[in-house]
């Protein structure tokens, strides 16, 4: 394994029953990256990310997580590891700070329960039930469980789901706090815009396979795309596929003069490129 790869699969499969849930995985995330899994429902996302975290068995294939093989990892590296299930945990008759403050226990250097809650936006929160938590904030208090340990490596497994959009501006802050203190995270998500804004590497995982991993930017050949360039004149709506849009909106500047009705240039998104390859295997 080289020096700096915190994970690393090879062949990597799993079966439950007749379902291929992951066939042959092959995966390489170094250390103080941000990688977003993405894939639609049943990809096989959560089975890779629980079989990384060690919660779950895999049928074949090499495994190497913070230079242990999670199946058969110690305590020391489980301290070493944040995790963010999809389901909340049973915590519900303890209050946020209780919940924080025994999780903490835990852990040989643990981040103090007021910087978490403050963290994860939960101040004035501190003495609720996490049952009298509405389902956002709930989430927030388990992103704050996957950080009390201060992770080399933090799995998120749909960390925003049910935030509002406020609030998930927020976490993408914390998420951006962490990569600046070295924390290597693997995210699942089917938000395509955070992936885009958060991730410095995406993998597209369909039918249980890697179908592409490249950067937001490049993935699926999205930076070799031709943008669309679209107005409107008397004749109505127009739109060309342009490989030089510069040139297309100058060529019609020259044509209508100053204001070109309804101009828009449009690069193709991460969703545009994504959908397109999960298409293309038939999800
Ligand atoms: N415990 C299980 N027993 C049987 N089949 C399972 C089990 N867990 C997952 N599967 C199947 O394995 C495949 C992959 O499921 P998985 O939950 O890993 O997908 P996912 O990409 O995380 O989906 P989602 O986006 O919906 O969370 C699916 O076909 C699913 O039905």
């Amino acid at each position: 394994m080289l020096k700096d790869t915190v994970i690393r699969t090879r062949g990597l499969r799993k079966k439950y029953r007749d379902t291929v849930a992951l066939d042959v995985v092959d995966l390489d995330v170094e250390q103080g990256e941000i990688f977003a899994l993405l894939g639609p429902n049943g990809a096989g996302k959560t089975t890779l990310t629980e079989i990384l975290e060690g919660f779950r068995d895999r049928d074949a294939g090499e495994i190497d997580v913070l230079g242990e093989d999670p199946g058969k990892a110690s305590l020391a590296w489980r301290t070493r590891v944040g995790v963010v299930l999809q389901d909340s945990q049973d915590y519900a008759q303890l209050t946020v700070l209780e919940v924080l403050t025994h999780f903490a226990s835990f852990y040989p250097d643990a981040r103090r329960p007021a910087e978490l809650v403050e963290a994860v936006g939960l101040s004035g929160h501190e003495g609720k039930r996490a049952v009298q938590l509405s389902g956002g904030q709930r989430r927030r208090l388990d992103v704050a469980l996957g950080l009390v340990g201060r992770p080399e490596l933090l799995f998120l497994d749909e960390p925003t789901t049910g935030f509002d959009p406020e609030v998930r501006r927020q976490f993408w802050d914390l998420v951006a706090r962490l990569r600046e203190e070295g924390t290597t995270i693997l995210l699942t998500t089917h938000y395509l815009d955070e992936a885009e804004h958060l991730a410095d590497r995406v993998g597209v995982l369909s039918k249980g396979g890697l179908v592409d991993v490249d950067t937001p930017a490049r993935l699926g050949g999205r930076h070799l795309l031709k943008a669309i360039v679209s107005w409107t004149d008397d004749e109505g709506p127009h739109q060309v596929e342009s490989p030089n849009p510069t040139r297309t909106v100058l060529e019609l500047a020259a044509r209508f003069g100053d204001d070109i009705p309804g101009l828009a240039v449009r690069r193709p998104t991460l969703e545009d490129v994504y959908l397109s390859m999960i298409g293309a295997t038939g999800d």
